[in-house]
C-alpha cells in the first residue's frame, strides 16, 4: 500500500481568467487530501470516500469503468463522485504503462468538496503520485501535475487550467499563464477563509463565464482587466522579501486587489449572496481584502489579515459555517506511508 498526500489552495487572485490564457497566482494551504492506493490482483477498482456524502458511501466496481457501480444514490452524485479518481486511475495507469491494474484506493480530506479549496486537483494529484509509486513508476512532482491537470481537464469537460494541480503538486504560492508553471516566493501571506458551508460546480461556474465572454466584448475585457490585476499583484509579490513578515503596505495594495478581483468575479456572475456577505464581514472587520476563491457559487472566501479579527467576526456572521487561519504549505505533494 502506498499512502500520498497533496495540499488544498486558495487564489490570492487570477481564478476563472486563468482558463483562458490570463496569469494567475494561486497559493497551497496546509489542508491536505489522503490517498491510499493497494494494488489488486485483479483489474478492479475499489474507492472508499466517506467524505463525498453526509453519511459517505463505498463503491466497488470493475475495471471497465463504463459499467455503474452498484450503489445505492443518484447517479449525478456517483458520478460527481468518482470522475475525478477515475480519471487520476486512467493517468497512472497509462503512466505506468499497466492499463489493466487494479486497485482499493481510500480518499480521506481535510478539503471541504466543491468550495474553491481545489480538493478535486488535490485528490487527483495525491491519487496520482500514490498509484503510480504502487506500481513502481513514481514521477516527479511537475509530472504529477501535467497528468493531474489533464484528468481535471478530462473531467471538466476541456475547461480546466493547470492552476490548481500545479499548485498542489508543487505547494507554495504559484504563478499559472497557460502552460507556463512556475513557483515564486512570497512572504507568508496571512489568509484566513471563511466556508458557507456550500459548493459549486466548477465546471458549470466556468461553462457560465465562458458563455458570458462569448456574448458581451466588456465581459471579455472583464477577464483581461483580472489578468491586469493579477500582473500589478505579482510585480507586488516580485519586489517582496519572501525572509521578512510582509509589510503593512504591501498587505494593504494585495487587499485592495483582492477586493477588485472580487468586484469582477461577481460581474462575471460567480459569486453569491453567502459569499458577499462573507466578503463583507471580513472588510468590516478591517482585512485588508477579501474575495471569493476558486469557482464560487458557493463555498469559500479568503481575506488578508494578520490580526485575530477578520476569523472572529466571520465566525459570528450567520452566513458563516466555519472560519480558519490557512498557513501557506511550502511543500506539494508527498508520500505518506508505505507498506
Ligand atoms: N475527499 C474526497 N473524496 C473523493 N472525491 C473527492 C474528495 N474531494 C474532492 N473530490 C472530488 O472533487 C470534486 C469537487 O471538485 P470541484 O468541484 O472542482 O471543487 P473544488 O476543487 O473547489 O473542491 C468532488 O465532486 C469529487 O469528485
Ligand atoms: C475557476 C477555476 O479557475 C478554478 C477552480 O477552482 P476550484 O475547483 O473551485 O477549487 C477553474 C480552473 O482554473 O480550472
Ligand atoms: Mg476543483
Amino acid at each position: 500500500m502506498t499512502v500520498s498526500t497533496a495540499p488544498g489552495k486558495v487564489y490570492l487572485f487570477g481564478e476563472h481568467a486563468v482558463v483562458y490564457g490570463e496569469p494567475a497566482v494561486p497559493c497551497a494551504i496546509e489542508r491536505r487530501a489522503r490517498v491510499a492506493v493497494d494494488e489488486r490482483d485483479d483489474d478492479h477498482i475499489r474507492v472508499e470516500a466517506r467524505d463525498l456524502s453526509l453519511d459517505g458511501f463505498t463503491v466497488e466496481y470493475a475495471g471497465d469503468t463504463d459499467g455503474r457501480p452498484d450503489v445505492d444514490a443518484p447517479t449525478d452524485l456517483v458520478d460527481a463522485a468518482m470522475g475525478y479518481i477515475d480519471a487520476a486511475v486512467e493517468q497512472a495507469r497509462d503512466a505506468a504503462d499497466a492499463p489493466d491494474a487494479g486497485f482499493d484506493i481510500r480518499v480521506e480530506s481535510e478539503i471541504p468538496l466543491g468550495a474553491g479549496l481545489g480538493s478535486s486537483a488535490a485528490v487527483a494529484v495525491a491519487g496520482i503520485d500514490a498509484a503510480t509509486r504502487e506500481l513502481g513508476a513514481p514521477l516527479g512532482p511537475k509530472e504529477v501535475a501535467d497528468r493531474a491537470y489533464r484528468a481535471e481537464y478530462d473531467v471538466q469537460d476541456g475547461q480546466a487550467s493547470r492552476a490548481d494541480t500545479f499548485c498542489s503538486a508543487m505547494g507554495g504560492a504559484v504563478r499559472v499563464e497557460g502552460d507556463d508553471c512556475r513557483r515564486i516566493d512570497t512572504p507568508n501571506l496571512p489568509f484566513v477563509v471563511g466556508f458557507d458551508g456550500g459548493a459549486g460546480d466548477t465546471g458549470e461556474l466556468v461553462a457560465g463565464v465562458r458563455r458570458l465572454k462569448r456574448e458581451y466584448g466588456f465581459a471579455a475585457d472583464t477577464v483581461g482587466n483580472i489578468g491586469d490585476i493579477v500582473r500589478r499583484g505579482e510585480s507586488l509579490l516580485a519586489g517582496a522579501d519572501p525572509a521578512a513578515d510582509p509589510d503593512p503596505d504591501l498587505l494593504a495594495e494585495l487587499g485592495r486587489l483582492m477586493d477588485f478581483d472580487h468586484g469582477l468575479l461577481e460581474a462575471l456572475g460567480v459569486s453569491s449572496r453567502t459569499l458577499d456577505s462573507m466578503v463583507w464581514a471580513a472588510r468590516e472587520a478591517g482585512a485588508h481584502g477579501a474575495k471569493l476563491t476558486g469557482a464560487g457559487g458557493g463555498g469559500c472566501i479568503v481575506a488578508l489579515d494578520e490580526t485575530p479579527e477578520t476569523r472572529t467576526a466571520l465566525s459570528y456572521t450567520a452566513e458563516c459555517r466555519d472560519a480558519f487561519r490557512a498557513e501557506l504549505d511550502r511543500e506539494g505533494v508527498r508520500e505518506a506511508g508505505r507498506r
